[in-house]
């Protein structure tokens, strides 16, 4: 069987990914898909605990380099690469993008030392133990900084990613947007500014390109 497609969703914490995940999951699962839906960091029991770590409590960059890099290794062990494997499509809120984003651009850490952990970490796993584990396709959700903090003004609790000023993310923003541009075509920019329904049209269109919204039954 073929690997099933791995879907990434990005963006600056207000941006909308949450807002479009659950429609983009029951487009696929229209296709006839099955769909494993997950989230970084978390995904597993273990990761998960990593998680609340990593939102709630005070630490280094260099420790929270590596918790979630900690995370994104068992996630991938436990959970994405079977699902791959099983020919699901797996569709993630966040993955490694992130990590050049908030660690690399947002909180300055160096980018060398993250493409050398994205390597140990996403490597080595059956049944192509010598590639890369990568997704497919990453939806970037761009927004600037001023316009996702309007929209979370209010709406939930910050955690520790979501209190850091505007400039932060201002910088984060950047460091997906020079991610983008050295993807090599497979992180697609979706303008987050746009009304929603816009948003969800241009979402859908990019992963139809990639003909995984074409039905799959009896495939
Ligand atoms: N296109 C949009 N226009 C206006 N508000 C939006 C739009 N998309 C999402 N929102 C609102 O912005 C806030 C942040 O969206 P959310 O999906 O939680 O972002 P993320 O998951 O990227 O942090 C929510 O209150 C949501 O209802
Ligand atoms: C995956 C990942 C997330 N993060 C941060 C970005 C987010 O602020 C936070 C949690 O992401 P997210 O699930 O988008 O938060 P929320 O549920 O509040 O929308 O973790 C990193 O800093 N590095 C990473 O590698």
């Amino acid at each position: 069987m073929m690997r099933g497609p791995f879907i990434s969703l990005e963006g600056i914490d207000g941006a909308g990914k949450s807002s479009h995940l659950a429609a983009l999951a029951d487009a696929l699962r229209a296709a006839g898909r099955s769909v494993l839906l997950t989230r970084e960091p978390g995904g597993t029991p273990l990761a998960e605990k990593l998680r609340q770590l990593l939102l709630h409590e005070r630490m280094d960059v260099l420790t929270e380099v590596l918790l979630v890099f900690a995370a994104r290794r068992d996630h991938i062990v436990q959970v994405i690469a079977p699902a791959l494997a099983r020919g699901d499509v797996v569709l993630c809120d966040r993955f490694t993008d992130a990590s050049f984003a908030y660690q690399g651009a947002g909180r300055g850490f160096d980018r060398e030392e993250l493409s050398k952990l994205e390597l140990l970490a996403q490597t080595g796993i059956a049944p192509e133990p010598d590639s890369m584990l990568q997704p497919d396709l990453t939806l970037w959700f761009d927004l600037p900084a001023e316009l996702a903090a309007e929209r979370l003004a209010g709406v939930r609790a910050p955690d520790r990613f979501e209190t850091e000023p505007q400039a932060f993310f201002a910088r984060v923003a950047r460091g997906y947007a020079e991610r983008a541009a050295q993807s090599g075509g497979r992180m697609v920019r979706i303008d987050a500014a746009q009304q929603r329904e816009q948003v969800a049209a241009q979402m859908l269109a990019a992963v139809a390109a990639r003909g995984w919204l074409e039905g799959a039954r009896g495939g």
